[in-house]
């Protein structure tokens, strides 16, 4: 391995579960060390290096001595108060031996949604990368309840990727890429290369986790892939025990699945709209409205809108979906759940005297709307 072929100067590597364990119930030390030290190595190439760390539940489990527990919130609350800290505890020690310093941070959808917690939490990266320190990432489990939760840590390191503004994401996990099916459950599943466009099949492959330990499997990888992909960042999912992975990841070695990075990536705006926000409803379009909005680039006219779900405000992100159910685009609303319940269908030169006031012809404008 030649580190004179570094091809990414900023990078987000992130350890699932089953990578930190290497399947057991336990944190697999030797191998944690070894991932230290590919990191490490690039560190002192001049890469800088920001980890998503999963594990905090498992290393929970394992310093408790495996209590019996039963599946509630507050019970995996318990686990990652208590796993966190062993965790963070043996990253620190770890990096400690190639004479680098971590810094945890410790996030929720929360952070991420608040444009101010957001450029807090940038601020804290960009710091702690200046001064040569590794950012650990993880989310903070102790405190996060399903509203305000990311969720899984491969979104979560796909957010990471678009605050710190990296060149690549890693997601290392069990098996060595993305197949076109379960390995687990079909083993004549083939390991697919390269991936230049996300669209409905291949998130058809993409199955959830069966290892027990993990959250989400290969469909939370999708998801991730997608968001860093379309702000730019290239992605890679790999086998956390492939030899030397991170090294030939960030060097561009043929290794795992590549996702390529859109040559046009989305503007800040709408990456955030992508990636922050958790959908406060949905909007139902018809046949026309959905081509416009897909196909031609439109704005959402009301005209177009049949159904509304949910209770929203104006500024909330909507999912767009058709009469089938399927989301088509993501965008922040212009009008209340109110009050598009009483335009729907209408042309905009009623607005006014309808609702008594007027935002505009747009429900969602084109510039605050992705489409999938
Ligand atoms: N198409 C697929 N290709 C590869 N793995 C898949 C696929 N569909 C589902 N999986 C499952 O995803 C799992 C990895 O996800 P997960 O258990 O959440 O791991 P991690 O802890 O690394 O996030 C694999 O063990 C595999 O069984
Ligand atoms: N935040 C959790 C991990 C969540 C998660 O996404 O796990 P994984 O699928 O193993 O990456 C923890 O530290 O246990």
């Amino acid at each position: 391995m030649n580190l004179s072929e570094i091809g990414y100067r900023r990078v987000v590597i992130k350890l699932g579960t089953s990578v930190l364990t290497s399947g057991s119930d336990r944190l697999d030390k030797a191998h944690m060390v070894e991932l230290v030290r590919q990191m490490s190595s690039l560190m002192k190439a001049g890469v800088e290096v920001v980890l998503c760390t999963s594990g905090a539940i498992a290393a929970g489990r394992e310093h408790l001595k495996f209590p019996t527990l039963q599946d509630t919130m507050a019970n995996k609350q318990l686990l990652a108060a208590v796993g966190q800290s062993q965790l963070i505890l043996a990253w620190s020690e770890l990096f400690s031996l190639y004479g680098l310093h971590v810094g945890q941070l410790l996030l929720t959808r929360a952070d991420l949604q608040d444009r101010e917690r957001y450029l807090n939490a940038r601020d804290s990266l960009n710091a702690l990368l200046a001064q040569g320190i590794i950012p650990i990432i993880n989310e903070n489990d102790a405190v996060a309840t399903a509203e305000i939760k990311v969720g899984d840590n491969d979104n979560l390191s796909a957010r990471a990727a678009l605050l710190c503004d990296a060149s690549l994401l890693v997601l290392l996990t069990d098996q060595p890429g993305l197949f076109d099916a379960d390995p687990r459950k079909n083993p004549d599943a083939k390991l697919i290369s390269e991936v230049a466009n996300i669209d409905d099949n291949l998130r058809k492959l993409a199955g959830g986790a069966v290892s027990g330990l993990g959250t989400g499997g290969m469909a939370t990888k999708l998801e991730a892939a997608d968001i860093a992909r379309r702000a730019g960042v290239e992605v890679i999912i790999a086998s956390g025990h492939h030899g030397n992975v991170i090294e030939k990841a960030v060097c561009k070695y043929d290794v795992g699945t590549h996702f390529f990075a859109l040559k046009n990536p989305l503007e800040s705006r709408k990456q955030w709209i992508l990636a922050g926000p958790n959908t406060k409803g949905k909007l139902v379009l018809d046949e026309g409205a959905v081509n416009a909005v897909t196909l031609k680039g439109r704005s959402l006219l009301s005209k177009g809108i049949k159904g509304v779900v949910g209770i929203f405000q104006r500024g909330d992100t909507l999912a767009i979906v058709d009469s089938d159910g399927k989301m088509h685009a993501k965008g922040m609303v212009r009008y209340s759940s109110d009050d598009i319940k009483k335009i729907m269908g209408k042309h905009s030169d009623e607005f006014e005297s309808i609702l008594g006031h007027d935002y505009g012809d747009a429900v969602i404008h084109r510039n605050d709307m992705v489409v999938l």
